[in-house]
């Protein structure tokens, strides 16, 4: 790591002197320490600390590789699906760590949702995309209270007045950006406290990711978000905290307006000047 003066005027977390900023939120939802992640044996993420905060959007950014991807599937025990992937360290939820042994990934995947890079709707109508989840998780006892939920949920992903005569068409016959918002209302529709988004918008034109901006905005009020971006304006657009990621470790975590106009580590200036990445 490249020093320079900036670098010893800065003060780094006690616990995580590798970290510039302040990791914690004073109304932490998710509170991850000590995380590590292995494939085999690369050492993907290092010693990873931060907090989450309730009602909060958090950007995750960082050069190609850096681990963003691998972290936020950290935090609803994705990287199981990984073959080889070891993780390691404490991410507590609502006061359990998620990698207790005893604890059941269904309900958490529920109450963790996660958009994907790419729209991925069940090859199903766009009602039954977002009816699936509270049905197999017992949410509902009845076919209104499920047309409520499916309604509910549509309307605060922003799509039912689109959709709302076309609910029994495929949800893969919607525009990229409404698949994405399908996608929205699919994890919307079981609850969760938090979403994690990957790249949601790597895929879509620039008034398709305006709406997703939009509405990521909105779903702060309901839920906490952590999303992956490459886009350093995205991040600006939609995020209250942004945590800068280099080679699986995290640099430097504060207020956004802060980490883009007045970076403290000298990695993330590089960075967001476009030095490398
Ligand atoms: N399934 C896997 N098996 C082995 N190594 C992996 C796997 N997934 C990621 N890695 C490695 O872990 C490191 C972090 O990758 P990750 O995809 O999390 O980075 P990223 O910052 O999200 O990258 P990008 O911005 O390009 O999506 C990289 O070195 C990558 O090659």
């Amino acid at each position: 790591m490249r020093g320079r003066e900036r670098t010893s005027e800065v003060s780094y977390n006690r616990d995580y002197s590798h970290t510039v900023g302040d990791i914690t939120s004073r109304e932490a939802r998710i509170v991850c320490r000590n995380v590590n992640v292995y494939y085999g044996d690369k050492h993907a993420i290092q010693d990873v600390g931060l907090d989450i905060g309730r009602n909060e959007v958090i950007a995750l950014i960082g050069p190609s590789g850096c681990g963003k991807s691998t972290f936020i599937r950290c935090l609803n025990r994705m990287n199981d699906t990984i073959p080889g992937c070891r993780v390691t360290g404490e991410i507590v939820l609502d006061g359990q760590n998620i990698y207790d042994g005893s604890l059941d990934v269904v309900p958490l995947r529920a109450q963790v949702g996660m958009v994907f890079q790419k729209p991925n709707p069940f090859p199903k109508s766009i009602f039954e995309n977002v009816a699936y989840g509270p049905r197999i998780h017992g949410l509902v006892s009845t076919k209104a209270e499920l047309e409520e939920v499916v309604e509910r949920s549509l309307g605060r992903a922003g799509l039912w007045d689109e959709v709302k005569d076309y609910l029994h068409q495929p949800g893969t016959s919607l525009s990229g950006g409404q698949q994405q918002r399908l996608c929205i209302a699919r994890a919307i529709a079981v609850n969760p406290e938090v979403i994690l988004m990957d790249e949601p918008c790597s895929a879509l034109d620039p008034i398709a990711t305006a709406k997703i901006e939009q509405l990521i905005d909105e779903l702060r009020s309901h839920y906490t978000i952590a999303i992956v971006t490459h886009s350093m304006q995205q991040a600006a657009r939609v995020s209250q905290r942004t945590a800068y990621f280099h080679l699986g470790r995290l640099i430097e975590v504060g207020e956004t307006a802060q980490i883009f106009t007045n970076p403290r580590h000298q990695l993330t200036e590089d960075y967001i000047t476009g030095r490398f990445g």
